[in-house]
């Protein structure tokens, strides 16, 4: 059967537009998935059509592709059936609203927005107007994520009660982000939590949350501390405790509380010699075992399932990225299967999902103090930002 093909639409040409878009152009095929394919059909950047048509050059794109020096060209392009938004936190709200408003699919990277408010308007916009709208956490679309989550739902670890997540990076803050950077710049909605912390609470949703039947799906309650940087004012690091009820009295004797313990850090790294040394930054741990995870949370390569003593051995998967990908094209595919079969969000991450993990940022941003700029926070459109 031919594969269902999905025509791409790049806002922005920043690093992770150009990581996304090389992942989209490896053929689909190495990977298994000869029943979807991208093409790309527009690209824009706000700074100048140049760019835009440098970005479509190094890319080596041969196929008719459209450069535009404005967002709002893009979304107009009747040959683009989505838009991949991958700009900074600060203009998702601004941006994903332009597409929908132009009646255009939407992939949008992490973190979703600013705050929740931001998100429920875009999908209230979505489901009006019958659009497909998704947040770009890649991670949960990796085969081994998928693979994770599945073992825990057949009871592989037993039941989940507390899972410790930690996205650190052991940078020296002053030199490599400095105070503009997009990573610490609270113009530009930067910081740990929503950088790099979303990442933690996608390990703690993903396995303690998502892994349930969506009717018994709760928000967790959250306690946290967070530490500003001291040259912009946007967290450095973040630490957070998760408590998510897991059964009603009427279940007997379970506990009635799962935990989870995101991290995120820049200033100390979750793996300081890059080799692993310092054991797994992702133990998910169950009354009948643990599994543990290896490489960055956000892309992890491998795993172990550590049965309880006398349970059996211990295993190790490793999970390759064919073709040489980054791993993004995982998500692409997800967004051309949805499109292909009509559904409007995925089940990966459900929109409703999207939401509860923003309305956990909220609140631990509101116990840590840290606000954004009126201007980024708001719900106001159009704004100029
Ligand atoms: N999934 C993942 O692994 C990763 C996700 N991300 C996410 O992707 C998004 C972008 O990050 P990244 O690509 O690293 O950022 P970059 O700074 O490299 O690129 C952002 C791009 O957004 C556009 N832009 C529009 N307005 C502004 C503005 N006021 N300031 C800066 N840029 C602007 C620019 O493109 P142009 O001039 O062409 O319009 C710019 O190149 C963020 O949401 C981030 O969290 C980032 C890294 C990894
Ligand atoms: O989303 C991300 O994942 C990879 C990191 O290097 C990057 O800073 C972050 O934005």
């Amino acid at each position: 059967m031919a594969p269902h093909i999905v025509r791409w639409g790049i806002m922005a040409t920043g690093w992770i537009a150009e990581t996304f878009t090389n992942d989209l152009l490896i053929d689909p095929n190495v990977r298994d998935a000869s029943d979807v394919a991208h093409q790309v059909v527009a690209v824009a950047s706000s700074s100048s059509k140049e760019k835009a048509e440098q970005f479509i050059s190094a890319r080596g794109i041969t196929t008719p592709c459209s450069a535009y020096d404005d967002y709002e060209t893009l979304v107009a392009d009747p040959n683009v059936d989505v838009i991949y938004v991958a700009t900074p936190h600060s203009h998702h709200y601004q941006n994903v609203r332009l597409a929908l408003e132009a009646g255009k699919n939407v992939l949008c990277e992490k973190a979703f927005t600013v705050n929740a408010a931001q998100t429920k308007i875009l999908i209230e916009i979505a489901r009006k107007k019958n659009l497909f709208l998704m947040e770009a956490v890649w991670t949960r679309y990796f085969p081994l994520s998928i693979q994770i989550r599945e073992l825990i739902q057949k009871g592989e670890i037993g039941e989940v009660l507390r899972v410790v997540a930690d996205t650190s990076f052991g940078d020296d803050v002053e030199t490599k982000w400095g105070t503009t950077h997009r990573m610490v710049n609270p113009d530009l909605a930067g910081g740990a939590l929503l950088d790099l912390g979303i990442y933690s609470l996608t390990w703690v949703f993903q396995t303690l949350y998502h892994t349930l039947p969506r009717d018994q799906r709760k928000p967790p309650t959250v306690t946290s501390q967070m530490t500003p940087y001291h040259l912009t004012g946007a967290d450095e690091s973040t630490t957070m405790l998760l408590s998510f009820p897991t059964s009603t009295p009427s279940n007997g004797p379970h506990p009635q509380q799962s935990h989870g313990v995101a991290l995120t850090n820049i200033r100390v790294s979750a793996d300081p010699d890059e080799k692993g040394s310092a054991g797994p930054p992702i133990r998910i741990q169950g009354t009948k075992g643990e599994i543990q995870v290896y490489g960055q949370p956000f892309r992890p390569e491998s795993y172990r399932i550590i049965p309880k003593k006398g349970g059996g051995e211990i295993r190790e998967v490793q999970c390759p990225f064919p073709g040489n990908g980054k791993g993004m094209y995982w998500e692409a595919d997800e967004v051309a299967r949805c499109l292909r079969d009509g559904k409007l969000e995925s089940e990966g991450l459900p929109l409703e999902e999207s939401i509860v993990i923003m309305e956990v940022m909220d609140e631990v941003r509101k116990q840590g103090g840290l606000t954004y700029p009126q201007k980024i926070e708001s719900t106001e459109y159009p704004l100029q930002l």
